[in-house]
């Protein structure tokens, strides 16, 4: 029986005072990481209005971003708009927030492939939407919510593939930024055609892009609005692979197996990993450092690690 001490008149041992203690350090340190993650970039301090932005997004109907969850842990994220090569309307952009909430609490989540129906990947806005929208209080509420959500879906726990077919333009070629990378199919093409818009980039894409080919390759994609092809984009580490497949259920075939490649293990384990990688990419050292100790922490002793010493793998 450890040493007592006396609270409110009772006598509690150190030992239990200790044990509440790291618990409650324990779930701190897990609803901080959470909140790290879900904390959204604007709110109305930035005069942000998400009410008001969201009334008027759902002015602009048409396409559906849909979700399959498989029971490999592998998401679908699909952007279904064929008609206007899976551009993105006003009711797309709330559901992609719908969807990415949903996979900020998918437990079993490991891998995420984002991908557009129709053999495209998506041609951005909705011109007809950004016309109804080109005043700057609507512009710039819609920047700040497809930042707010796009940075959601860049620090999912998930590993995630942008699956680009035929043509990513724009907000298209910005989305594939949020993703950790991105696999092309013959003849497809990223292509930051915004300056041809007289715009730049406004959901986060050129910031996503300097980290990704760094600052003069960015340089060049942006004021030049240039095609980037399969092979271009290997050349910038842009994409991780050109696929064989140019069809939709080839080229998704291929790219699940490729994701499997990183996505094999328990669920818990990769969404550790994707959370300590996004530490060290997003935060200052220290600060780093001190979310791979809480995250090492939600691991260590827990049932993976457990059952591996019990196993004893040989890593040849
Ligand atoms: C921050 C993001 C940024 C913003 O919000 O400001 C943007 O993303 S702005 C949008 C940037 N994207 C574009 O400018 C793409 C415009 N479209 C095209 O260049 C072509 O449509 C192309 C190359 C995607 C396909 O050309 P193709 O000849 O193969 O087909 P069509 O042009 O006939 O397209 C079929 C059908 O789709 C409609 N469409 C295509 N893209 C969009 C779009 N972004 N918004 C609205 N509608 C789009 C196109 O108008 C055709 O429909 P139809 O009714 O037959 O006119």
């Amino acid at each position: 029986m450890g040493a007592l001490v006396h609270r409110n008149g009772l006598p509690i041992c150190i030992k239990e005072m200790a044990a509440d203690l790291w618990k409650s350090l324990l779930q701190t340190a897990k609803e901080k990481i959470i909140q790290q993650r879900r904390a959204s970039l604007y709110d109305c301090a930035h005069g942000y209005q998400e009410e008001l932005i969201k009334k008027k997004l759902q002015q602009f109907p048409g396409g559906s971003i849909n979700l399959s969850k498989e029971g490999n842990g592998i998401g679908i994220l699909t952007l279904n708009n064929p008609r206007l090569m899976n551009a993105f309307t006003g009711t797309m952009m709330l559901e992609l927030q719908e969807r990415v909430t949903e996979l900020e609490t998918w437990k079993e989540g490991k891998g995420l492939i984002v991908c557009g129906v129709g053999n495209t990947f998506c041609s951005g806005s909705d011109l007809n939407a950004v016309k109804a929208m080109s005043n700057s209080e609507d512009g710039m509420n819609m920047c700040m919510f497809m930042q707010n959500t796009l940075t959601r879906l860049m620090r999912l726990p998930l590993i995630s593939v942008a699956l680009v077919q035929g043509k990513a333009l724009g907000g298209g070629a910005e989305l594939t930024t949020t993703c950790d990378f991105r696999l092309m199919t013959p003849g497809s093409e990223i292509r930051f055609v915004h300056k041809q818009m007289g715009l730049v980039p406004g959901w986060g894409g050129a910031t996503r892009l300097v980290q990704i080919v760094g600052h003069g390759a960015a340089l060049q994609l942006l004021s030049g609005a240039v095609k980037v092809d399969p092979e271009g984009a290997l050349r910038l580490g842009l994409s991780e692979k050109t696929l064989v497949s140019s069809d939709e259920t080839g080229s998704l075939e291929e790219a699940r197996a490729w994701l499997s490649l990183y996505t094999e293990g328990p669920a818990s384990v990769i969404q550790a990993v994707k959370k300590v990688v996004t530490a060290g990419k997003e935060l200052p050292l220290e600060a780093a450092l001190r979310t791979e100790k809480d995250v090492f922490g939600s691991v260590w002793g827990g049932p993976a690690n457990l059952q591996a010493l019990v196993r004893r793998p040989k890593h040849k």
